[in-house]
């Protein structure tokens, strides 16, 4: 699909790094270093402002790389970019680890997956349809 795209940061559009891939990896557009200590979180922008046709939505998801080496992550991953969001991308990132981790101008910081999803219609009622698991969940499937 196309995607429409302003871009307002220095580096280019987020590409795709294997043929396949699912996830855009996300660049900091920043203008000095972002150092997130333990525990801490800091919103970091992208420069990146999108035109999502209805019925899309863009996540905002953590790269397993800087998860696995630094504990960064996203804090609200999944983020939503909603279809009618029409300002920047930023990616609210957290720092899980005991140590600092400094942001650069142009890393990969997370990754973007342009997915499709409904929107609904209630129907209030006062019975749902019998299932085999019914309200179990939980674990509840791994006990005798
Ligand atoms: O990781 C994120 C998550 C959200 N957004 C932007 C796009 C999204 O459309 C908007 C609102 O996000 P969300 O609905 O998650 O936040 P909210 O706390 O519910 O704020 P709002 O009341 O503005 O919807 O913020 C981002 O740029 N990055
Ligand atoms: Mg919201």
């Amino acid at each position: 699909m196309i995607l429409k795209v302003i871009n307002q940061s220095k580096h280019p559009l987020p590409e795709y790094q294997t043929p396949l891939s699912a996830g855009l990896d996300l660049r900091a557009n920043i203008s000095e270093p972002v150092a997130i200590k333990p525990l801490e979180r800091k919103l970091v922008g992208t420069g990146l402002f999108i035109e999502l046709p209805a019925g899309f939505e863009a996540q905002i998801r953590p790269r397993s790389g800087l998860a696995f080496k630094h504990g960064l992550t996203v804090l609200n991953t999944p983020g939503t970019i909603d279809a009618d969001y029409r300002g920047e991308i930023k990616v609210l990132l957290v720092n899980l680890s005991s140590e600092e981790f400094v942001v650069q101008d142009g890393e990969r910081i997370a990754q973007m997956v342009v997915a499709k999803h409904e929107q609904i219609h209630w129907e209030t009622t006062e019975v749902l349809s019998d299932t085999e698991r019914g309200a179990g969940g939980y674990g509840s499937t791994g006990k005798a």
